[in-house]
């Protein structure tokens, strides 16, 4: 048996879908230019596909599980559970307005003709603020529409808002925050729940080490009840003896958010020689 996932072909996801399952030790052979591959380690199949077409292989069970944006799982509205958030492709779905217009809430929106590739997330946005206004989809290069006079306003995805501010358009209203998420079929049986478990244990593993980092330091004697209150570590810190008498080298993990903070204390409390190494893998 094996378990099969449907990544994006080509695009935005391409490359940290295949990077995260190469990171959770699964060998792809012959990725390039292919519509289907198979993993040499571990039993699966790679389908690759168009973001759009994921939501609903995966309702169908043509594919088990597939990785896509939150923002086209949502808008395609398919029977599929959210399995494991993956931290990348992070963008929001947003209307954007011409820059020389005034904006004064959602009503301005009403009368406007709106182009998207997001209909139904539109839609509902609209109908949930009372808002009668009239959507145009188009598949692609949504941010030119005003520009062209296909329509007065935006709704497309943003991530540093340079497009918008190319095409002289404004962030107004965003509808929903997205990420990369790996989604599955609703219907598997226990044995293709089980590769999974497996698979999102790796997953969790791989991005928790992302998360942090190993930490070596050199510590004074006098001073390493004071550094060692400052480290939190897996357990606890590792403290080994250094050759030269009086001194202690001092291992441990830190987490991203709080690392230069601690860094910065490590050293006023007299640490010496700091390491910083990544971690592969982390499992807790
Ligand atoms: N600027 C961005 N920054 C981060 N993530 C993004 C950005 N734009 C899109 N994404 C995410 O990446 C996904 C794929 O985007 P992409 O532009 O490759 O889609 P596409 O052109 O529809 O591709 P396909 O050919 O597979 O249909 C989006 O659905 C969204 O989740
Ligand atoms: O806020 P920004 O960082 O500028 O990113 C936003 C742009 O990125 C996406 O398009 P993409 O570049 O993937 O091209 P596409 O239109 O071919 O999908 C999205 O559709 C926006 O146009
Ligand atoms: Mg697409």
């Amino acid at each position: 048996m094996k378990l099969r996932i449907a990544i994006q072909k080509s695009g935005r996801l391409y490359e940290d879908s295949v990077q995260l399952l190469k990171e959770c030790g699964i060998d792809l052979r012959n990725v390039k230019d292919r519509l289907k591959t198979e993993a040499d380690n571990f039993p699966l199949e790679i389908f690759f596909l168009r973001d759009d077409d994921i939501p609903q292989y995966v309702e169908d069970g043509v594919a088990d599980i597939g990785i896509v944006g939150e923002n086209v799982l949502y808008e395609k509205n398919k029977k599929a559970a959210i399995v494991e958030k993956l931290g990348f492709g992070k963008c929001r779905l947003s209307v954007a307005i011409p820059r020389i217009q005034q904006y004064e809430g959602v009503q301005s929106l009403q009368g406007k003709r709106i182009a998207t590739s997001y209909p139904f997330l539109v839609n509902e946005f609209l109908a949930k603020n009372n808002v009668q206004a009239e959507i145009h989809e188009i598949s692609g290069s949504v941010e030119i529409a005003p520009g062209i006079g296909l329509a007065d306003v935006v709704a497309d995805l943003v991530s540093s808002g340079s497009t918008l501010l190319m095409n002289g358009l404004k962030e107004v209203e965003v509808l929903l925050q997205s990420q990369a998420v790996l989604i599955r079929n609703n219907n598997l049986n226990a044995e293709q729940q089980k590769l999974i478990e497996k698979l999102v244990f790796r997953i969790r593993a791989v991005k928790k080490a992302k998360h942090n980092k190993y930490i070596l330091l050199n510590a004074p004697n006098d001073k390493l009840q004071e550094i060692i209150s400052l480290l939190p570590g897996m357990k606890s810190p590792t403290v080994l003896p250094l050759a030269e008498t009086g001194w202690s080298s001092v291992h441990s993990v830190l987490s991203e958010d709080t690392f230069w903070d601690i860094i910065e204390q490590l050293k006023a409390a007299g640490a010496e020689g700091i390491l910083v190494v990544p971690i592969e893998k982390m499992i807790i």
